[in-house]
């Protein structure tokens, strides 16, 4: 319960639109009473000067019944909207000391896209299919009571209880039968989500392995027991209607047996009376009719809030002071680096990735970093970048603290190359102008010079107007390497981080390259992870690391 009111907490925005919606909801159900009050009094002649009142009536109801649907589901589109920003919100502080890189915390890209769409779109029924309904059953079944009284309390006594039973009883039963089933839907829908996602995303490496087979296999299995929580779902889903149907012809039944037996020596003009008791009773069923799907519903709801929750409510690995220094200025000034005894472990690790490093770093050097795999090159960066603070000692950039600055600020100065250079959709323009979207077109022209792009632009349908990414045009390797350095050289940033800038290019695009690197690197702070002879010879200095700690 906890977490559904937590999440009702985060549609507060949306007050007015969804008080307008249950407005409607509350007058459809209102004209549909009044439409079958009024039907069965003219049916039986006791208000035979209203009959033109239905048409009106009628109307008025399909009116506000089309409106109705039109609030709540724009309500809802917009709650989960801002459902969806929120979460998107908490994930970004996350990324990369949690999510992403190679630190994912548990939290992979398939298993966080399946929360950011499957488990949000989950909360669809919040509102619509439960607080709405939930409303107006209740004015429904006070409505009912009311009209019943005045016809004969006895009657309406025996209705409220049958009400009660289909209003009440039938969706704890449903809701209790649909909470295991429930849970199982939004744990096997992100499991198929990931798997999919995973097989789409390593098929080139599944298809060499001869590995595609057993992987649809594994599918198959989510899939069927998916289908399975699925088919549980729609079993009591089924059962929920017909008991409500049976509940709602008992009522009938109820109102005109117990009102003859009352009626007993009344004598005459019972009869009509009974019959509008009968048609009110069936219009107050039908509001409460969606309540034991709405309820059994409510275990896969709550599954999918928990999931969103335990991600929104993550720690991140590095957060900003509450008084932050401020930035030097200009940027340019202190691009030194200085790191002093420098510990830190990954959560978990058995030992630290790096260890009692001291490096001194002047502002304008060029320091090459090499080491073989896993000694802690990386993890080097990702602290000089502060997704991570180290457990001891400090890494100061122009004499601060990292950790009295704030990440924005830091992060305005570095331009960073990493080895994932990743393409995003978008054109060739979008992608450059990522980090510097003011920057104009004789700097992206520049930018393309000395990354030697000049030429493959002009061969590009579009130019920069190009699309690049999984719709558009495929980049090489060796091409999406210099988009990005593009985009480095773009940023203008004093201190520059390149993690194997010429990996995967041929002898001749790396002299290319490391021509282009020498006009980008003058005059800045170079922090560069290489293992190419080539590249190091354009360094000032090489400093060895193994096992996490720097070697002499
Ligand atoms: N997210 C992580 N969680 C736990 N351990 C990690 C994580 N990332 C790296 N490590 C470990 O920390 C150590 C240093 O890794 P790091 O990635 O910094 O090495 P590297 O020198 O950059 O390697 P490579 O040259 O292969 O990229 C390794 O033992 C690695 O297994």
């Amino acid at each position: 319960m906890a977490d559904l009111l937590y999440f009702l907490g985060l549609t507060k925005g949306r007050a007015g639109w969804m008080l307008l919606g249950t407005v409607l909801a509350v007058l459809v159900v209102g004209l549909g009473l009044a439409l079958l009050g009024l039907a069965g009094a003219v049916a039986v002649g006791a208000l035979a000067g209203g009959a033109w009142l239905l048409r009106p009536v009628a109307l008025g109801r399909s009116a506000a019944r089309y409106l109705e649907k039109l609030t709540t589901h724009e309500a809802t589109f917009r709650i989960l909207a801002d459902i969806r920003l929120w979460f998107f919100d908490r994930l970004v502080p996350l990324v990369p000391g949690r999510i992403g890189g190679q630190a994912t915390g548990g939290l992979r890209a398939g298993d966080l896209l399946s929360r950011l769409v499957g488990d949000v779109d989950a909360l669809d029924g919040l509102y619509i299919q439960l607080v709405t309904p939930s409303v107006v059953a209740l004015l429904a079944a006070l409505a009912l009571a009311a009209i019943l009284s005045a016809v004969a309390p006895p009657v309406a006594v025996a209705v409220l209880l049958i009400l009660a039973l289909a209003g009440l009883g039938v969706p704890a039963l449903t809701e209790r039968a649909g909470r295991s089933a429930g849970l199982e839907q939004v744990r096997r829908a992100a499991e198929l989500r990931q798997q999919v996602i995973d097989l789409t995303q390593g098929l080139t490496d599944l298809i060499a392995h001869g590995a595609v087979g057993r992987a649809l296999a594994e599918i198959d299995r989510v899939s069927e027991r998916h289908g399975a929580a699925v088919r549980r779902q729609a079993v009591i889903a089924a059962v929920g209607a017909a008991a409500t149907q049976m509940l709602t012809q008992a009522a009938l039944v109820a109102v005109l047996l117990v009102g003859v037996a009352v009626a007993g020596g009344a004598g005459e003009g019972v009869g009509p009376m009974l019959a509008i008791g009968a048609f009110v009773t069936l219009a107050a069923f039908e509001a409460v009719a969606p309540l034991p799907l709405a309820y059994q519903m409510l275990g896969r709801t709550r599954a999918a809030t928990r999931r969103l929750r335990e991600v929104a409510e993550m720690a991140p690995t590095v957060t900003d002071p509450s008084q932050p220094l401020s930035p030097p200025k200009p940027l340019s000034e202190g691009s030194d680096i200085r790191l002093e005894g420098v510990r830190f472990a990954y959560p978990g690790a058995v030992r630290p990735a790096l260890d009692a490093v001291d490096l001194e770093i002047e502002a304008g050097e060029r320091v090459a970093i090499v080491g073989p795999s896993g000694s802690g090159k990386s993890t080097l960066f990702a602290l000089l970048m502060r997704f991570h603070d180290p457990d001891s000692g400090t890494v100061r950039v122009g004499g601060a603290d990292l950790r009295a600055l704030t990440q924005a600020d830091h992060h305005a100065r570095l331009g960073v190359l990493s080895q994932g250079t990743p393409i995003l959709a978008g054109t060739l323009r979008d992608n450059l102008l990522l980090g510097s979207p003011e920057a104009g077109e004789a700097s992206v022209a520049r930018a393309l010079r000395i990354a030697g792009l000049d030429r493959m632009v002009a061969d590009l349908p579009d130019g920069l107007d190009t699309w690049l990414g999984e719709a558009g045009v495929a980049l090489s390797g060796g091409e999406a390497r210099r988009v990005a350095l593009a985009r480095v050289i773009l940023r203008d940033a004093p201190i520059l981080l390149l993690d194997e800038p010429t990996e995967g290019l041929d002898a001749e695009a790396e002299r290319a390259v490391l021509a282009a690197l020498d006009e980008v690197m003058a005059g800045r702070t170079v922090v560069m992870i290489t293992h190419r002879p080539a590249v190091t010879a354009a360094m000032d200095r090489i400093v060895r690391i193994e096992d996490g700690r720097l070697v002499p």
